[in-house]
């Protein structure tokens, strides 16, 4: 008996330190809302000492603005358990359930209700999402980082390549840029220039193959008064005097005829030259990036590119990969394109999932030029706001590209998924496309199944 009495005192102090520890707010009235028992916590949300509590009425607290609404009112009135959120006297939010305790006549005799403080979670709340606020500018900053003006990229090579860039940019060497054509040499010359100190200075392009080859050395290098009949009496300043200071963007640098190779190799290594028709060296302080979609190996090889400039010239290169390397490139390229073309001809075009499709395999010999052109013609003239693969040059329409590895069965399984699928893209019913391709029904829509 004795034993028994000592076990029940034990587990009533355990209950008790349960009762007094819980973070929530524990509190039992009975069925008219008397307070019986509660927690510290409890007491603190209504904003009463506990031996104060002790003698209040549920009922009447909440009619004297302790809280609204009670949820162990709720309770009384309703006779099942209620989960309520309720305000407190201090402008506290508290999470409440309350349940009903039933004798064995089924009379209420207690409510038991259990709260806990939302204020806290809320400011946690806020605090996350003012985190998040912080996080997601970060990351904003951390993608414009990534990200240079006027170049839209989000490819793995073009982030070393913009890597390679950036730490080019700063140190004033040099530069040659090699790509395929349309790949995006002169935008990345331009944004050398930005980056670098001289980006207050002029910025001046010169393309070696659009000049003809009797002016390209007056336009480098300037000539004195009276050196030639009809020119100007004064001279004329070369571009490298022009662009002293600033940054001169050779492209097409393969197309330099060679007389003149040995001339711009003098210059990039002593930083002097002399203009036509004077023996006089003027120093200059000009930045040099050329470009060529050349092999200038080759050309060196052919003896059409003397070997010293390509040495010299290729202390610092930088490659920019082809389009067709760089598929996450052709599809943010894709939608900025469209972006910007549809607002410029206040359009709403879209294209395809086929055509999508065909744009990521497409070899892009022309690169970002041609797509970007591609784009722009496709909005101008599809009269649809979805562009289909009808709408593409016909070169695009039947391109399949088979992998390296591919067999003749995967080919022609390859050729079969895009005309079922541009087919059934122009049609919509597998009747349609049964009827243009001469198969039965139930074999169109097997096909369609298969490959949509
Ligand atoms: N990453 C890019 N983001 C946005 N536009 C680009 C990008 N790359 C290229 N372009 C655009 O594509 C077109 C061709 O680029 P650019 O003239 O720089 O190529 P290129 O390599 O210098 O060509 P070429 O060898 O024929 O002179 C331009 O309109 C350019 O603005």
């Amino acid at each position: 008996m004795m034993e028994n009495l000592e076990e029940l005192q034990q587990l009533n102090k355990e209950l008790e330190n349960i009762f007094e520890y819980s973070f929530e707010g524990i509190l039992l009235t009975d069925a008219e809302a008397n307070i019986l028992k509660l927690n510290k916590v409890s007491a603190s949300f209504m904003g009463l000492s506990r031996e104060e509590a002790l003698t209040k009425n549920i009922k009447k607290l909440e009619e004297e603005g302790f809280f609204s609404p009670s949820a162990v009112v709720k309770v009384i009135e309703k006779g099942h358990p209620i989960e309520i959120i309720q305000k407190g006297i201090n402008g506290r939010y508290v999470y409440a359930r309350a349940k009903p305790i039933y004798d064995d006549q089924g009379n209420m005799i207690r409510v038991i209700s259990f709260t806990r403080d939302l204020t806290e979670i809320m400011a946690l709340r806020q605090l996350v999402e003012e985190m998040e606020d912080e996080l997601n500018q970060y990351k904003r900053n951390v993608h414009h980082e990534s990200n240079i003006e006027g170049i839209i990229s989000r490819s793995e090579e073009m982030k070393k390549t913009l890597y390679q860039v950036r730490k080019i940019a700063t140190i004033n060497s040099d530069v040659l840029l090699l790509g395929e054509t349309g790949v995006g040499k002169s935008e990345i010359a331009k944004v050398i220039h930005q980056l670098s100190d001289r980006k207050e200075q002029p910025f001046y392009i010169i393309n070696c193959a659009t000049l003809p080859e009797s002016l390209i050395e007056v336009e480098l290098f300037g000539y004195t008064g009276g050196m030639f009949t009809g020119g100007n009496p004064d001279g004329k300043k070369g571009i490298f005097e022009i662009a002293n200071g600033g940054t001169l963007f050779l492209d097409e640098i393969g197309e330099l005829p060679i007389h003149l190779q040995a001339r711009l190799l003098h210059v990039l290594q002593e930083k002097q030259f002399r203009p036509v028709g004077t023996l006089t060296q003027l120093d200059i302080d000009v930045r040099v990036i050329s470009a060529t979609n050349q092999d200038l190996k080759k050309s060196v090889e052919e003896g059409t590119f003397r070997r010293d400039l390509y040495h010299r010239l290729n202390i610092f290169p930088i490659t920019i990969p082809p389009l067709k390397d760089r598929k996450e490139d052709i599809m943010v390229l894709t939608h900025r394109f469209l972006e910007q073309h549809n607002k410029t001809y206040n359009k709403q075009v879209r294209l395809s999932p086929k055509v999508l499709e065909t744009f990521l395999s497409y070899e892009w010999e022309g690169n970002v030029r041609e797509l970007r052109n591609l784009i722009e013609r496709l909005v101008v003239i599809v009269d649809d706001p979805i562009v289909k693969m009808q709408d593409l040059p016909e070169h695009m329409q039947t391109i399949v590209h088979p992998k390296k590895d591919m067999t003749l069965p995967e080919i022609l399984n390859q050729v079969e998924k895009n005309i079922i699928t541009e087919m059934y893209e122009e049609e919509g019913s597998s009747y349609k496309v049964a009827e243009r391709l001469g198969i039965s029904q139930s074999a169109a829509s097997r096909k369609i199944k298969k490959y949509i």
